[in-house]
């Protein structure tokens, strides 16, 4: 750029969000100490201009040049320069006003010489001291609005965007923060400042007003005054005051000569021809000579750009704004958008990528100290989810209610009774006598089990006969019923073969006998259980558990903490500061990294102490690969937040990817057992890989060889998960 007074050059810019075109063709310059209004109705464009000219949102086409670089191109050896205010309060609300000035000096790599000095020469600028360890979210609107400022000028920049700094603060905050631009002005700070108030328009050096996302003006205010459109040729505009003046305004709408007719609190604004005298137009109010007095005027801006709009709309905004753009270069036509850069945004150049992750993180720690619920959610929830999970999950099966109906009474069925309870899988609910009882207690749901012993129970006994015994098996739960089936026949077939055995016994032939010469079965199956002897199903489910809550904790905290700042606009604002996009992510996950590890202690504590389940390998090695899971399970929760736009986004996300994590990870269900498509998927699920180790190195005491299929599949896991999400995650909007 040639002209070294120029600070911002926009040429042709273009922005469109699918088919709707937010900016279009727009074309303006700044010059250094400027201070610039943008101005226009809502959704005109002007939020979507500074984005564009901070460099965190890519233009569709043009582009602007913007400190004599490129915007978006080359937007992070920008940032260093600029300070930005966005439109709504984006600061830290559970930050005090020392940290959050002390947070952003920090993202712009300020010493902490340099930071002292910089913060007490905002504080004096902004006046904030008495509040300054007041946390931000308490301040009122004024003061939130200076804390803003402050923080965008910590770095003391040369040119600063103020998206509608004075939306919502009363007129002596207003006052005075205008004081402070026309102060940072004077130092030669360049200031583009949105506004909807026309009194502040008519404090900027220069104004572009927006309509439909184009530009329809640009200009000095008292140039734009002076547009022959605004006052055209034949025409005169008056102060008009009269009583009543609302209720005049439609009436002289109407009237003929009357080009235009505003209010202006108790007075009306009109353009009229000159051949409307104020004899024709006292007469057309019906007010006598007194009650009128008409006053010539110069327009004012809003005289301005209502009759802008209003010609816009009949005439089609594209003639118009050729006609007046006044300082621009020459527009071109909108059929044929022109690059004003000549690079292509894939060119970006990224900045120093770890710049302010020592800021990053320190703020973090802030904010979870602010937030004991945070702790609480890391480390006390897993615990209970833990002791919870690990009892109630129980698949041994014990205490199957069972009624009994016994039609014999006599001492073999009462044997027969006790066997059925002495197995512990049964427990008596209660004794019937009767059909309709018994049938009862099981259509009621209050037995799973009836046994049922007819009359001539010991007689046939006695006689050698086959006997019948009835069991009745509630199927509604697959599980009981099965234990309750397996259980009753083998029952039924280990009281058979001693009564068979004694009978043989006494005979000299006998299918097989053992060593001692004993009756014996032909084929004896001897079964060893390894590893979990007493089959306790908390040793199986326990670990399991703690990589199912090391995966929801961290998944649910990082995808929060970032979308978070999405919602709250934050990131926006750390997006137009140098941070590296590296030294964002990390700080952001690295203590929440360090809390998941402590959480891990907590829970394997649990899981060795209340559970009783040893970790029979090596704990060093559990740790290690637990610091591999967490790395994947830290990268998925930066994925979610990188697809989430808000925080109920982030939870049905999350959501979405624990499911499978509880179903087909093997946690609950053997992934042996899934059909092909579903067990294929299953690999792709890094919580899967992280149980194989848990439960590998607690129960079995599997070592690294025996582990190695398994931290290959979670290390592929974690390089996908990681690089796909850190590619997402873009320092822009
Ligand atoms: N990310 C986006 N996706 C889709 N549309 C968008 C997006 N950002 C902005 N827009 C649309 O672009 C138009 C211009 O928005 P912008 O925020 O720039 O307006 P504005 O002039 O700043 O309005 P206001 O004065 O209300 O802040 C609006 O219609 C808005 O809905």
């Amino acid at each position: 750029m040639s002209d070294h007074n120029v600070v911002i050059d926009v040429q042709h810019l273009w922005r469109r969000f699918g088919d709707f075109v937010a900016v279009r063709d727009v074309s303006f310059q700044v010059k250094r100490g400027a201070i610039f209004g943008l101005l226009g109705p809502n959704g005109s464009g002007k939020s979507t201009i500074i984005r564009m000219l901070l460099g965190i949102l890519p233009p569709s086409d043009g582009g602007a040049i913007v400190l004599g670089r490129d915007a978006y191109i080359e937007s992070e050896s920008i940032k260093p320069r600029v300070g930005y205010m966005s439109q709504h309060f984006s600061l830290y609300a559970d930050l005090t006003v020392r940290e959050n000035l002390e947070f952003y000096g920090r993202i712009y790599g300020l010493d902490s010489q340099r930071l002292e000095e910089r913060k007490q020469a905002v504080l004096d600028l902004t006046g904030i001291h008495d509040y300054i360890d007041q946390l931000a979210g308490t301040l009122s609107g004024g003061w939130k609005q200076r804390l803003a400022l402050a923080c965008s000028l910590i770095h003391e920049p040369d040119l600063l965007f103020l998206d509608e700094p004075t939306a919502g603060i009363d007129p002596v905050a207003r006052r005075h923060l205008w004081d402070l631009l026309f102060e940072l002005s004077g130092r030669g700070v360049t200031l583009v400042v949105t506004t909807h108030y026309m009194d502040e328009a008519e404090r900027c050096t220069d104004v572009g007003y927006l309509y439909l996302s184009r530009l329809l003006v640009l200009g000095k205010p008292d140039e734009l005054k002076e547009l022959p459109q605004i006052t055209p040729e034949g025409t005169q505009r008056f102060e008009l005051r009269v009583p009543h003046a609302a209720e005049h305004l439609s009436q002289l709408r109407q009237q003929d000569g009357v080009r235009d007719a505003t209010l202006f609190g108790e007075t009306l604004h009109v353009l009229i021809d000159d051949s409307l005298s104020s004899d024709m137009l006292r007469q057309h109010l019906g007010v006598t000579d007194q009650q009128i007095e008409l006053r010539p005027i110069t327009p004012s801006l809003e005289d301005v750009f209502v009759t802008l709009t209003a010609n816009a709309e009949k005439e089609g905004a594209n003639e118009v704004q050729a006609e007046l753009t006044v300082d621009t270069a020459e527009t071109k036509s909108e059929d044929e958008p022109v690059s004003a850069t000549k690079k292509s945004p894939e060119q970006r150049k990224s900045g120093n990528p770890m710049l302010g992750l020592w800021a990053v993180l320190v703020k973090e720690f802030f904010h979870i100290r602010r937030q004991p619920i945070t702790l609480f959610f890391m480390l006390v929830v897993p615990v209970m989810q833990t002791i919870i999970f690990g009892y109630a999950i129980d698949t041994e099966i014990e205490n199957i209610p069972l009624v009994v109906f016994d039609l014999d009474g006599r001492q073999s069925s009462r044997e027969m009774i006790s066997s059925f309870l002495n197995t512990r899988k049964f427990r008596l609910l209660k004794e019937v006598y009767d059909e309709e009882s018994f049938h009862r207690a099981l259509t009621s749901g209050r037995a799973r089990a009836g046994l049922r012993i007819p009359p001539n129970f010991s007689d046939r006994l006695l006689r050698g006969e086959q006997v019948e015994v009835q069991v009745l098996i509630d199927g509604s739960d697959s599980q009981v019923a099965t234990t309750a089936q397996s259980t009753a026949q083998l029952l039924g077939l280990n009281l058979s073969m001693g009564r068979a055995k004694n009978f043989a016994d006494t005979l000299q032939v006998a299918p097989s006998r053992d060593e001692n010469g004993a009756i014996a079965l032909p084929i004896e199956v001897r079964t060893r259980l390894l590893y979990n002897p007493d089959l306790d199903s908390a040793h199986f489910f326990v670990p399991g558990l703690v990589g199912i809550i090391l995966q929801l904790v961290t998944l649910f905290l990082t995808s929060f903490a970032i979308v978070r700042e999405r919602e709250l606009g934050t990131l926006e604002q750390l997006f137009v500061t140098p941070v590296g996009r590296m030294g964002l992510l990390l700080g952001k996950l690295i203590p929440y990294a360090m809390i998941g590890f402590v959480e891990l202690l907590i829970v394997l504590s649990v899981m060795i102490y209340a559970f009783g389940v040893p970790v029979n390998g090596s704990i060093g090695l559990l740790l290690a690969l637990s610091m591999l899971f967490m790395v994947c399970s830290l990268g998925l929760g930066l994925f979610v937040s990188t697809v989430a736009t808000t925080q109920l986004e982030a939870v049905q996300f999350a959501f979405i990817i624990m499911l499978p994590s509880v179903l087909l990870s093997g946690f609950m269900f053997p992934r042996s057992e899934m059909p092909l498509p579903i067990y294929l998927i299953t690999f792709a699920i890094p919580v899967t890989y992280f149980i194989e180790i848990l439960r590998g190195i607690v129960l079995r005491a599997a070592d690294f060889q025996d582990l190695v299929p398994s931290v290959i599949g979670l290390t592929l896991c974690g390089l996908a998960v990681i690089s796909g999400s850190v590619m997402r995650f873009q320092k822009r909007l």
